[in-house]
């Protein structure tokens, strides 16, 4: 379980993060969406720890992300990029030499590596260098490495940015089965359709602040619109920087 309350986080005269507080709970996919500039990525980079808020607080079931930044680094995997694979290692090698970062080794991790080259649908590929991966097999890898400890809070910046209309499906049928198993899920977005398929509770940002949250259907009472995108446009303001 997340925690986000009050947060603020400027970077000299720009205010990334003005006031964001919101809960995303186990076993649901909690997405915030919000226009380029809105202040996601910030967001997120509080909760992994990158960033320390200027005010406010971040916890990860119950432990603080500044005064236990280790725990929290344990309980958590984020995707934040697709960089940084290894392209003279496999896939398999690649994910086993973040697992042993976290401390695995032997029996349990190479279950591990199994266990998510069949989510994560990697069997054509798991044994192959990773030079040359188009940029949907790169993401299942960085994807793997970072689930490597079976955390139970999952972060995904911008998951689908890059992915052909295939790989999309496949990720967005990863996160339902992530949310099968009890993870605490949360992703950032700015298209509205994805977050409309997707999510159990919805906290929608614009300049730094939240300006809705809640379930598809507390969003569509609060903003008076029917349809879900029309009810985000309305609590953004204007749609630009969304996508359909
Ligand atoms: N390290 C940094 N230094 C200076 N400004 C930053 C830094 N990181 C973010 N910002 C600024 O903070 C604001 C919020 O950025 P952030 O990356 O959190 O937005 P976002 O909602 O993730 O947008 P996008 O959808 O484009 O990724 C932007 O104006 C951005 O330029």
């Amino acid at each position: 379980m997340i925690s986000v309350q009050h947060v603020k986080k400027s970077f000299g005269k720009v205010q990334a993060v003005k006031d964001i507080s919101f809960m995303a709970h186990d076993g649901q996919i909690t997405g915030i969406l919000g226009p380029n500039g809105a202040g996601k990525t910030t967001t997120l980079r509080m909760i992994y720890t990158v960033l320390r808020p200027d005010a406010g607080s971040v916890t990860v079931d119950g432990f603080d992300a500044v005064r236990q930044s280790q725990e929290v680094r344990q309980r958590i995997g984020a995707l934040t990029d697709s960089h940084g694979i290894y392209p003279r290692l496999t896939a398999r090698e690649n994910i086993r030499y973040f697992g042993r970062l976290h401390g695995l080794e032997g029996r349990a991790l190479e279950e591990r590596i199994e266990a998510l080259t069949a989510l994560l649908d990697m069997q054509d590929f798991i044994d192959r260098r990773a030079e040359g991966f188009s940029s949907g097999q790169r993401v299942k890898v960085c994807i793997a490495r970072a689930l490597a400890h079976n955390p139970q809070n999952v972060l995904l910046d911008e998951p689908t940015n890059g992915l052909d209309v295939m790989s999309t499906r496949s990720m967005r049928e990863f996160i339902r089965r992530l949310r099968e198993e009890g993870k605490c899920v949360l992703f950032s977005s700015h298209i509205m359709q994805e977050v409309t398929a997707l999510c159990d509770q919805i906290v929608i940002i614009a300049n730094g602040l939240v300006t809705a949250s809640g379930t598809p259907d507390e969003i569509r009472q609060v903003t008076g619109k029917e349809n879900l995108e029309d009810a985000f446009v309305a609590a953004i303001g204007s749609e630009e920087g969304l996508i359909k």
